[in-house]
């Protein structure tokens, strides 16, 4: 089962629900363009409201990738998810110091254009960071986890770095930086500005690289040109938006939650869909554990654990408990006339027909040991266990299996029988040690047959309180 997302290649459905969301973007920032310098209406709390989500899903998604890369040790999850983490800490700057939100002209002592060349940060160095990671893709896994750890680590702390200086610095330089905006609110001749054309074309050319060096053929290649594909729009329609809460800039900002949200959302569902295999595996590896290789009843070890648990539960309430050892006759000379391919399909039909011929769900059946098998009988009195055991020799021999001599009688089975209610103090191999020497009577009997052996009896009870009878 895949562990990491390294591989997972994109399924059809979700290359189309990427394609879908694409397309959906591109149209919707073709519709909007012409009216992009429109002025909306100021929605003073969408920007701090925008800003939190947009950090909380960039955060998420640096974590996410961050545990990727440590399952796998792949260097291009933790490439990746310095991106992230660098564009969380730019969009937290960016919030910080962004006109109206914690005061007028934002916090930091920050100008009037700061918000904007930290955006510009943001914007760039997701793109670049993102391309960079790119390099990495085919580079092996680092082994080991202490230095799968510290390398992560240094590579994250240097991101994050990284970010704060860089913002730290549009803060500082706000009167060094050149100006980029013409009034408070407005920023026409932003667009012909070359640090936002460069910018759009690191996004652009960032995309493209993407997509022709992945050939998005796995799944995060897929959703990462989805973000990618979104944080260039969102650079295109803010250049086409003119001024802050116009058409254009709130489509820009929905842009920009697709891109933060991306990778997001396929790392989510994928890790769902990780715990949801993992679940089944750990299910089938269970019931695989349980079971015997060759006859597909359970096997020695399940027997082990589970029956001395139905012979206390068997003290417990007070009922009787059956136990019927069953072992094929001159299975010897069948396997020697035959051959042992031969053997092993006779064991598993005979074991098939036990299974098959038990009704009640606690009832069940095991392989003891080459050619036995066990069946126990919870709440089940002398008699119903006779009756039982009865029952399921002479299913084996309708069977008809033909034996070892051609011409001769066919396969049969000799089963020993012990059922008892118990005393507290009888340890369970007392019951199993009666079978043994029940089936070892059938066996002197003739082969073919049935014998009891009485089981370990109580010292004064009522007897059969609760059994049931088979029917
Ligand atoms: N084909 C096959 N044979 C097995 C397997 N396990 C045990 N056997 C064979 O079962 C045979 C058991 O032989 P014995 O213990 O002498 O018993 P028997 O020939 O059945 O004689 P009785 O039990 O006295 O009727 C041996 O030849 C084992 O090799 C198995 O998984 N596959």
């Amino acid at each position: 089962m895949q562990a990491t997302l390294i591989q997972l290649s994109a399924t059809k459905t979700q290359r189309a629900a990427a394609v879908i969301a694409a397309a959906v973007m591109l149209c919707g920032a073709v519709l909007v363009w012409p009216h992009a310098r429109a002025q909306g209406v100021v929605v003073q709390p969408f920007m701090p409201i925008f800003a939190t989500s947009v950090a909380i899903a960039e955060g998420l998604t640096g974590f996410l990738l961050w545990t990727q890369f440590r399952a796998s040790g792949r260097l291009i999850f933790v490439a990746l998810a310095c991106a992230y983490a660098f564009t969380s800490v730019a969009v937290v700057f960016h919030l910080l110091v962004y006109p109206g939100v914690f005061s007028a002209n934002g916090l930091l002592g920050a100008g009037r254009q700061t918000s904007i060349w930290i955006w510009l940060i943001w914007r760039a160095g997701y793109a670049l960071l993102a391309a960079l990671a790119l390099a990495l893709k085919a580079r092996p896994p680092i082994e080991g986890r202490t230095k799968r750890r510290i390398r992560g680590s240094l590579m994250i702390a240097g991101s994050i770095g990284l970010s704060i200086a860089l913002c730290s610095a549009a803060v500082a330089g706000r009167n060094l930086l050149p100006d980029l905006v013409s009034t408070a609110s407005a920023y026409h001749h932003l667009s012909a500005h070359p640090a936002l054309l460069t910018v759009a074309a690191i996004c652009f050319a960032s995309f493209c690289a993407h997509v022709l060096v992945t050939r998005l053929r796995t799944l995060v290649d897929v959703w990462l040109a989805v973000a990618l594909l979104a944080g260039f729009i969102d650079v295109a329609l803010t250049l086409g938006a003119g001024a802050r809460y116009s058409v254009g800039w709130y489509a820009a900002r929905i842009a920009a939650m697709v891109s933060a949200n991306a990778v997001l959302g396929m790392l989510m569902s994928e890790t769902s869909r990780t715990y949801q295999r993992l679940a089944d595996a750990h299910r089938a590896l269970q019931e695989l554990s349980v079971r015997d290789g060759l006859t597909g009843v359970f096997n020695r070890a399940y027997f082990d654990e589970r029956y001395p648990r139905e012979f206390m539960l068997a003290i417990k309430a007070d009922y009787p408990l059956a136990v019927l050892l069953v072992d094929v006759d001159h299975f010897k000379d069948y396997n020697d006339a035959l051959g042992h391919l031969a053997g092993d399909e006779c064991l598993r039909r005979i074991a098939h027909t036990l299974s098959a011929s038990l009704s009640r769900p606690n009832d069940f059946v095991a392989r003891y040991g080459g050619e036995e098998f066990v069946v126990v009988l919870p709440s089940c009195d002398p008699a119903a266990g006779m009756v039982m055991a009865e029952r399921l020799r002479q299913a084996i021999a309708d069977m008809a299996l033909p034996g070892p001599v051609t011409g001769g009688p066919c396969v049969t089975v000799s089963i020993g029988h012990a059922s008892s209610r118990f005393h507290a103090e009888a340890p369970p191999a007392t019951l199993l040690a009666a079978a043994d020497s029940a089936l070892y009577k059938a066996k002197a009997h003739g082969r073919n047959r049935v014998e009891d052996e009485p089981g370990p009896q109580p010292t004064a009870a009522a007897y059969p309180r609760h059994a049931m009878s088979h029917p």
